[in-house]
């Protein structure tokens, strides 16, 4: 489906915008669903966009980064133009760099905001309170005993966190063991996340728009482009604001401002805003 002609439009208005974040989801965004979270791999052509428009914040510094933020807060002119690309994702991060490979000089949050990395400074470390890793453990065991149930249902562990997968089971299994995690979960001290065939239990209480909005202070970033598909991606369109671009990518009710179908059109969009960028 070509593009629609108002995010066109929207595009060209960023084609002067001195600094530009371009924070992107993966799964379901760059990344087609698998059955196996590991199979997951970005289409070519929106890696290859997404390495040319990575180009464009090559060599920044901490100190670049920390001009750069100056430079906004105070409108002074004379800025290069940069732009930024960022992932911010569900995964954790070990998982999404072994997955969408990025380039870089891409900022990364996984997670759901949870873990942060920017290249100038490296990654936040993530530390749990005794009782966060306390309650991982049990929140562990408790969808340990949903997944053993339920044909083809499997757990994916992560540092602030712990998921069940259901994509592998029957339709009827897959909603029932749904089902039965979310009553293993009630009393238990955990933020409940429902996604695309699976359902996260964390113990760092975070989302996508703390995530957006940490990459959007860290950066120093003049307007942001965020595309995602997913419910949890609301987060990140719901902290977007005048002069921002927010793309939801298929079906569903959304804060997005406009909406692609299919991830061949995110491919087509990110060409789009390289060229717009010169990059
Ligand atoms: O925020 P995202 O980058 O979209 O990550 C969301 C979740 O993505 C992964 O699960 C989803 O993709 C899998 C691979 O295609 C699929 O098998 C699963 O059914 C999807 O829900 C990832 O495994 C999760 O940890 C992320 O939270």
């Amino acid at each position: 489906m070509p593009i629609p002609a108002e995010l066109e439009t929207a595009v060209a208005a960023l084609a002067d915008v001195p600094h530009l974040l371009v924070a992107l989801d993966f799964d379901g965004t760059l990344a087609p669903f698998v059955p196996r979270p590991e199979d997951a791999r970005p289409l070519p052509g929106s890696a290859a966009a997404l390495a040319a428009l990575a180009r464009g914040s090559d060599g920044a510094s901490a100190d670049d980064v920390a001009d750069d933020a100056a430079g906004a807060a105070t409108g002074s002119a004379a800025r290069p133009r940069r732009t930024t690309t960022a992932l911010l994702s569900g995964r954790h991060l070990s998982s999404l760099r072994a997955t969408a490979t990025p380039p870089e000089a891409t900022w990364l949050v996984g997670s759901h905001g949870a873990e942060r990395y920017s290249p100038a400074a490296g990654e936040e470390p993530l530390t749990l309170t005794e009782e966060q890793a306390a309650e991982l453990d049990r929140t562990t065991g408790a969808l340990r005993s949903v997944a053993e149930r339920f044909p083809g249902a499997r757990l994916e562990h992560k540092p602030s966190g712990v998921v069940l997968h259901v994509r592998q089971c029957s339709e009827e299994d897959g909603a029932a063991a749904l089902e039965a995690g979310r009553t293993a979960l009630v009393g238990l001290d955990v933020k409940v996340t429902e996604g695309k065939a699976v359902l996260e239990a964390a113990v760092v209480r975070v989302d996508k728009g703390l995530g957006l909005a940490w990459l959007r202070e860290g950066t120093g970033a003049d307007a942001t482009v965020f595309v995602g598909d997913d419910v949890t991606d609301e987060h990140g369109f719901a902290v977007l604001a005048a002069g921002d671009v927010g793309v939801k990518v298929g079906e569903g009710a959304t804060a997005a401002g406009y909406r692609l179908e299919s991830l061949d059109d995110v491919t087509e969009f990110l060409e789009l805003l390289r060229s717009m960028r010169d990059l």
